[in-house]
């Protein structure tokens, strides 16, 4: 049984971490039920699902994720040792094992109940953060009544939190450490995440917004790496926001353009490097080492454009330590304390604890957690 945290353990009153992820398939024969999972109900053709069940297949069916993550609950988990406190990381992934709800099952049975959730997400939008939030209060459902005594909290998104921007912006800065600058003006740098329905975008953040958080966060964070890049080496890129792993019916609008078609059209205008930062990302899994380090690179080769891929924060020491300060911080604000969050820029700073309406589910309303509606 794992031991409960003392009340002056910096992370009181929580008694675990729960890091919550997409999930991926482990081997060959889990990638159509997972991809069935993932589209459940949604307008995805047939012919979309066997070509991204192709990209499984040149990593042997394996999507990395799942390891990442088990290296990232490691990581955290030191973190937090060294911070002088024993509350241990589980993890719950969406769409694989292990699955969210047999998680929880598990949290409870040892008395571990209550878990502040770290996301593997730092954007606001339906999928990468609403849906999450939906699929703890299914997975609480689930349990049934056995779930009733669970607190479970959401640390806030943390796209714009100076240690996310810091990492990517670190990444960025040794990625092009070997190109000569010189060729600087006919270079450009990607900013990368993954597309999303138009419509997903229109209306993502608080209900009573602007709509358009999404790509708005990731422009912020995007401003502030290249900034920060001109600061640590004088060195000032031409940069962008591109998107990729487009899915859906080709007649849905989603956020373009695809980093694709955008290197095909820099090629022709005379750029002959492309750095590719997939800011939108944490790691490096399959929409990384898929859609980006085989398909785009495939592209800007056969174009005769250099292509530099920048890593994505993984476990880098500033992400895992970043991630551990926003349970800190959600800690104190559960213990009821004043709290001045980290934030890279005066724009917008999303709660802890979601709006009503914010980042809504455009096909139905379903239950969410940590939030107020
Ligand atoms: C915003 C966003 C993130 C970032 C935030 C976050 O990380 O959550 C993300 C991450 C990921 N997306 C992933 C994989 C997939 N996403 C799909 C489909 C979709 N993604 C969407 C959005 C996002 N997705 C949407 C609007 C769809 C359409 C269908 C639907 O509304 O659900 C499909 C279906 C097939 C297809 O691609 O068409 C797959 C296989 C993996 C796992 C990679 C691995 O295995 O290593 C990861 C981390
Ligand atoms: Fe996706």
């Amino acid at each position: 049984m794992t031991p409960l945290p003392s009340d002056d353990d910096v992370l009181a009153p929580y008694d675990a971490v729960l890091l919550v992820s997409f999930g991926g398939p482990e081997a060959p024969d889990e990638v159509m039920p997972f991809l069935r999972r993932v589209t459940a109900g949604r307008d995805v053709p047939e012919e979309r699902l066997l070509d991204v069940a192709a990209h499984y297949d040149h990593f042997g069916g394996r999507s990395p994720i799942n390891d990442q993550n088990r290296a990232l609950v490691a990581a955290l988990t030191d973190e937090i040792a060294r911070r002088g406190s024993d509350v241990p990381v589980l993890w719950g992934n969406r769409n694989s094992d292990p699955f969210l709800a047999d998680t929880l099952r598990a949290a409870r049975a040892e008395g571990l109940l209550r878990l502040c959730v770290v996301l593997t997400s730092a954007y606001s939008s339906y999928s990468s953060c609403r849906q999450y939030r939906e699929n703890l209060a299914a997975a609480t459902e689930e349990l049934g009544v056995a779930a009733a005594d669970l607190v479970i909290d959401k640390v806030r998104p943390y796209a714009v939190h100076p240690g996310f921007v810091a990492v990517n912006t670190e990444a960025l800065v040794e990625a092009i450490a070997d190109l000569p600058e010189n060729g600087d003006a006919s270079t450009r740098l990607l900013f990368v995440t993954h597309s999303v329905p138009e419509a997903m975008d229109d209306t993502s953040g608080p209900g009573d917004g602007e709509g358009n958080l999404y790509v708005d966060q990731h422009l912020r964070v995007g401003a502030l790496v290249a900034e920060g890049l001109r600061e640590r080496t004088g060195r000032d890129l031409q940069h962008e926001l591109v998107f990729c792993s487009r899915s859906g019916s080709p007649r849905t609008p989603w956020l373009e353009p695809d980093v694709n078609d955008r290197i095909t059209e820099l090629a022709a205008e005379g750029v002959t490097t492309v750095v590719v930062a997939p800011i939108g990302f944490v790691s490096d899994h399959m929409e990384v080492v898929n859609d980006l380090d085989r398909e785009a690179r495939a592209t800007a080769e056969r174009l005769g454009v250099r292509f530099v891929r920048v890593p994505t924060a993984g476990t880098h020491p500033v992400f895992v330590e970043t991630l551990v300060d926003l349970v800190e911080e959600r800690a104190a604000e559960a213990r009821g304390e004043v709290v001045l969050p980290a934030h890279a820029d005066s724009g917008d700073l999303r709660p802890s604890v979601c709006d009503a309406g914010c980042c809504p589910n455009l096909r139905e309303a379903l239950p969410a957690l940590c939030g107020r509606d």
